[in-house]
Parts: structure tokens; C-alpha cells; sequence
């Protein structure tokens, strides 16, 4: 692509094209490669997760203690959460320009640092305002993560792998989740110096994040072409679902590129707002178990984290199963396996209100399972959609326009707007929305696969003729 050595970031920069290695070099190094970069972005995102929002995993804490009530722990996480999704979308404009190879261990390390400093400078936790800007400017390097990750996937793996590849990724999320759990029980029983001492649940994942963010350094390579081997599309025979005409890629500036196949890509907007109902759905269903269970059934407090606990597990197998659904039985239509998912999501959702609140524990648990297990394979597949139906060197922003909506909507309506009609209305109201969000999501879906199947057969049809 010849705009990927164009990039205008200095040291940050895309590499250009190396020369070219010979075939028996290319045959020996692609496949060594494709493990070491997919290493590097699988331990880098998952060291992302280890130091993302750990004023939730404190949040106990700091309200046992009167460090902070429910209200100020709500404005520093959504703090967050907006700054999230916010730089999900704008850091994803200079992520595709830049080697991801310095993009994405600079933003770990810089989210790193911001959660040594929360830890170690007492004056940033003395006020809400500042505690909330800090966290928001965490936020903001956390957004580094997906997009250069995203970079990763579209330019080492090709369309019909693509799927099954991005989701094991992606279960780098769940990997650390779960780690930042251990990580900070580890470090809180063998370092807090008393009961509200939460600071070392913020340092000493950091470290951590430090040293991965170092091993990906190490690991990751921004495309076969930076290091002498041909583009992924040539290497495997499997053409792109969307490619830039040589006209477009000569003509037309980096902004009249996300103009025309971001901002104003019929398909992307769509994702986009399919993205809204998704993260409707995850946070909507997680955020509000363990009050539903304790509400519904008088469950106590510990049977809704392991709820919380069972949700996310489950989303592992579910999106493993997604990926390789949507590649070996939709043969890379991935809204097939989307809407599959999300009307098993809609099921599982009514079963779950449905269910009687005599019913043993277990039983609303396999409900959970179910509801995380299907939901977080269209969490993933709108991603991969993104990546996919985009051109390579604008994937990473078209993956970041989903986010911004999935983040700054989607979970804003899962907390406050579900908070109100729980308030107004009572949990058979709540999860009958729930249900019809899951429609709409499908109906978007649907509209989306058209599209989809549409760029495939075109895509098709233009490889055999050139045969
Ligand atoms: O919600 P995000 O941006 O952390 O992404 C989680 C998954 O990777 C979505 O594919």
C-alpha cells in the first residue's frame, strides 16, 4: 500500500517495504513470524486489561473505608470508560499510520505509568476531579490497544483464517481480566501495609504491563512487506473483501480515505449502530447481575461476583466457537454467525427473565453462561467485520468507529439507562427491552450480511476472472 510509509508520525511512523526476500527465505520465515506477532498482540492486549479500570477491583475499599462512595467510584470509572471509546476511534486515525511494533507497547506503557503514578502520588486520589482526569487520560492509552492489535490481524492473516485467528485473540481480554483479579488479590494480601491500603492493586499490575509491554516490543512486526515478505493476500492465495483502487490510493489524501471508507461506508455506520444495541446487551446483562440475582432470588453478594466471574469465562468459549463458526460454517460471512448468536442471546435473555426465583442458583448460572458465552461473539465479529470490510490501512480507525459507538452509547445505556427503567419500570420492563435491543441488533445484522455477502461474490467473481 503505498500510503503505509506516508504516515507523518516521526519515529512512529509505518516502515516502509524492505526488499523483497528470496522464495525459500519467504517459505521459512512467514509461518515463524505470524506465531511471533500474534503472540506479541495476544500478551499486549491482555496486559491492557491488567491495568484498564482497577478502581473497580478497589472500589470494595474504597467504600468500606470512606475513601470514595458509590457516586465518585461511578464518575472515575465512566471517566474511563468515554475516554476509551473516545481514543479508540481518534488514536485508531494515527494507529494506521504508525508501526504497530512501537504503537502499541508506547501505550501500554504509558497507561503503565499513569497507574504507577494513581499508586504512588497521593494527591491525584485526594480529589474526585483530578482522581477522574487521571483515570480519564489512562483511558485515553488504553484506546493504543485494539487498534495497532487490529493492524496486526489484517495485515499477518488473511480473510478466510481471519476469523478464527481474531477470535483466539480476543480471548486476551478475558485472559487479563481474569489476570488483573489474581494479580491484584496477590499483590493487596502481600504488600497493602493495612485494610485500606488499595495502592498496590495499582502497581503492581503496572509492573507487570511494564515488562509485556517490553516482550511485545520484542515480538511484534508491523506488516510482511516491512520485513521483506509478500502481503498476506499473496502469501495465502485469499483475496482482500476490500481493497483501494490504484486510483484511490495515488489520488486521494488519508482523510478523504477515512471520509469515503469509514465515516461514510454504508456498511461501517451500520456496524457502528449494530455496535450501540451490542454493548447495550454486554454491559446490560454483566453490570447488572449480581443486583438482579440479589434482587430476584435474595442471592447474596458473593453468588452475583461469581455470576460476574461465570459471564466472562464463558465469553471465551463463546467467542472461540463464534470465530470458527463464522469461518468453517459462513465460510467467512461473518453477520451469519452474528445474527446466529445474537438471537440465541435474545433466547437466553428471556429464559433467564423467565425462570422461576425458587429456582436453584446453578440454573441461573448456566443462563449466564449461556448470555456470555453468545454475547461476546458479536462483540468480536463486529471488530473483525470492521477490519474486514474496510481497506487494511484504514481497518484499525473502522474497528475504532464501532468502539466509539459501542462505548460512548452502548455502555452508557447499559449503566444509566438501564439503571432508570430497573428505577422506573422493574426487571420485567428491563428485560423485555433487552429483548427487543436483541431484535433490532439482528434486523442491523441482517441488513449488514447483505452488504457483506455482496463485497464477497464481487470479490469472488473479480479473482476467478483474473485466473
Ligand atoms: O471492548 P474492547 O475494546 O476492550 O474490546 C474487547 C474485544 O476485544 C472486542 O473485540
Amino acid at each position: 500500500m503505498a500510503s503505509e510509509s506516508k504516515g507523518g508520525l516521526g519515529f512512529l511512523s509505518a516502515p516502509p517495504a524492505a526488499p523483497r526476500l528470496s522464495d525459500g527465505e519467504v517459505a521459512a520465515k512467514y509461518p515463524r513470524m505470524r506465531g511471533q506477532v500474534f503472540l506479541g498482540i495476544f500478551l499486549g492486549y491482555a496486559g491492557f486489561y491488567l491495568i484498564r479500570n482497577n478502581v473497580s477491583i478497589v472500589s470494595q475499599i474504597f467504600k468500606d473505608h470512606d475513601i470514595m462512595n458509590t457516586v465518585q467510584i461511578g464518575i472515575v470509572a465512566n471517566s474511563v470508560l468515554i475516554a476509551y471509546g473516545l481514543s479508540k476511534f481518534f488514536m485508531a486515525m494515527l494507529s494506521d499510520r504508525a508501526n504497530a511494533r512501537y504503537f502499541l507497547p508506547l501505550g501500554l506503557a504509558l497507561s503503565a505509568l499513569v497507574n504507577m503514578l494513581v499508586a504512588l502520588v497521593p494527591v491525584i486520589t485526594a480529589s474526585v476531579g483530578l482522581f477522574a482526569t487521571v483515570m480519564f487520560i489512562n483511558g485515553w492509552f488504553q484506546g493504543m490497544g485494539w487498534p495497532p492489535s487490529g493492524r496486526i490481524l489484517v495485515h499477518w492473516f488473511s480473510t478466510n483464517e481471519r476469523g478464527w485467528k481474531t477470535s483466539i485473540w480476543n480471548c486476551a481480554h478475558n485472559v487479563g481480566g481474569a489476570g488483573v483479579g489474581v494479580a491484584a488479590a496477590f499483590a493487596l494480601q502481600n504488600w497493602a501495609t493495612s485494610p485500606d491500603d488499595w495502592r498496590p492493586a495499582f502497581w503492581f499490575p503496572a509492573i507487570i504491563a511494564l515488562v509485556v509491554a517490553i516482550i511485545a516490543f520484542f515480538l511484534i512486526r508491523d506488516r510482511p512487506e516491512a520485513v521483506g515478505l509478500p502481503p498476506i493476500e499473496e502469501y495465502r492465495n485469499d483475496p482482500a473483501k476490500v481493497e483501494m483502487t490504484d486510483d484511490e490510493v495515488e489520488g486521494m489524501s488519508w482523510v478523504q480515505v477515512v471520509l469515503k471508507h469509514v465515516l461514510t461506508n454504508r456498511i461501517v455506520v451500520l456496524l457502528a449502530l449494530t455496535n450501540v444495541f451490542v454493548y447495550t446487551l454486554r454491559y446490560g446483562v454483566l453490570n447488572w447481575i449480581p443486583v438482579y440475582l440479589g434482587d430476584y432470588t435474595g442471592a447474596e453478594v458473593s453468588d452475583g461476583i461469581m455470576g460476574f466471574a461465570i459471564f466472562e469465562l464463558a465469553g471465551i468459549i463463546g467467542t472461540l466457537l463464534c470465530g470458527w463458526v463464522s469461518d468453517k460454517v459462513f465460510k467467512g460471512w461473518r453477520s451469519g454467525a452474528g445474527i446466529l448468536f445474537l438471537a440465541g442471546t435474545g433466547v437466553a435473555i428471556a429464559l433467564y427473565w423467565l425462570l422461576p426465583s425458587t429456582a436453584p442458583i446453578w440454573m441461573f448460572y448456566l443462563l449466564i453462561a449461556l448470555i456470555g458465552g453468545l454475547i461476546y461473539g458479536p462483540v468480536m465479529l463486529i471488530g473483525l467485520q470492521a477490519i474486514d470490510l474496510s481497506p487494511t490501512n484504514v481497518a484499525g480507525t473502522a474497528a475504532g468507529f464501532t468502539g466509539l459507538f459501542g462505548y460512548i452509547l452502548g455502555a452508557t445505556l447499559a449503566s444509566t439507562g438501564v439503571g432508570v427503567l430497573i428505577h422506573n419500570f422493574g426487571w420485567d420492563v428491563t428485560w423485555i427491552v433487552m429483548i427487543v435491543i436483541c431484535v433490532v441488533a439482528v434486523i442491523f445484522m441482517w441488513i449488514v450480511g447483505r452488504d457483506e455477502r455482496k463485497l464477497m461474490n464481487e470479490r469472488e467473481a473479480q479473482a476467478s476472472a483474473t485466473e
